[in-house]
């Protein structure tokens, strides 16, 4: 019996990696250390619920949703379908998309990047438009990710990915890593932590092929 292979797709979480400006940069702060006195090492983490590959919960794109801890898991796991949404210029439209490949599709992966710009924050990401979630929704589709920060473009106020998300009670990932992964239907595990009132999560992100 050969075991599936599991393919990473989160970012190293580390200082000075790209993020939300105005966010609260990443930081690993070693607390104890190992010594004669001391026989642990402890650290403390501060980060942005933004940073990284993440969950958005509910909380975060309406006053009532859920937090990170009590969001059901049930959509950050299963099928998905990793769909090259490379040539898509500013936002992923639906005239960009070969519906037929996601047909059936329970969870949608989109990639943007051809390299995942891992040194420096890039504005200018490609959104996912709300028609195409709001299509997604109506084909049965629980969880979309992305591979850039956001399904809505940097400076959207009105959020109109996110609020079409809301209307079908889907899930987003977002930050997701994309760059080494052939389109086509995989295993997705990605888990938020129960973070009480938190309005998102970093997830380790895994894809695992099919059997
Ligand atoms: N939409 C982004 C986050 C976002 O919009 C954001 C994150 C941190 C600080 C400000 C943000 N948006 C501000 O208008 C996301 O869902 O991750
Ligand atoms: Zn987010
Ligand atoms: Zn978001």
């Amino acid at each position: 019996m050969s075991e599936r292979r599991i393919i990473d797709i989160s970012q190293v979480l580390r200082p000075g990696m790209p993020n939300w400006p105005g966010e609260p940069e990443f930081g690993y702060t070693r607390k104890a250390e190992i010594s004669d006195e001391c026989p642990v090492n402890t650290g403390e983490v501060v980060m942005s619920t933004h940073a990284g590959t993440h969950a958005d919960a509910p909380l975060h794109y309406h006053a009532e949703g859920v937090d990170s801890a009590a969001s059901e898991l049930s959509a950050y796991v299963g099928e998905c379908v990793v769909y090259d949404a490379r040539n898509a210029i500013d936002a992923v439209t639906a005239e960009d998309i070969e519906w037929d490949e996601l047909e059936g599709a329970k969870r949608v992966l989109f990639r943007t990047y051809d390299r995942f710009p891992r040194a420096e924050w890039n504005s200018r990401f490609s959104a996912i438009d709300h028609e195409v979630v709001e299509r997604l929704g109506n084909q049965g589709v629980v969880l979309i990710g992305t591979d850039t920060p956001s399904l809505d473009p940097m400076t959207s106020k009105t959020m109109d990915a996110h609020h079409a998300v809301r209307r079908h009670d889907m899930r987003i990932l977002e930050g997701l890593v994309l760059q080494d992964v052939a389109e086509g239907r995989y295993e997705l595990v990605a888990l938020p932590l129960p973070i009480e009132g938190a309005d998102a999560s970093p997830v380790r992100a895994i894809l695992r092929e099919l059997p």
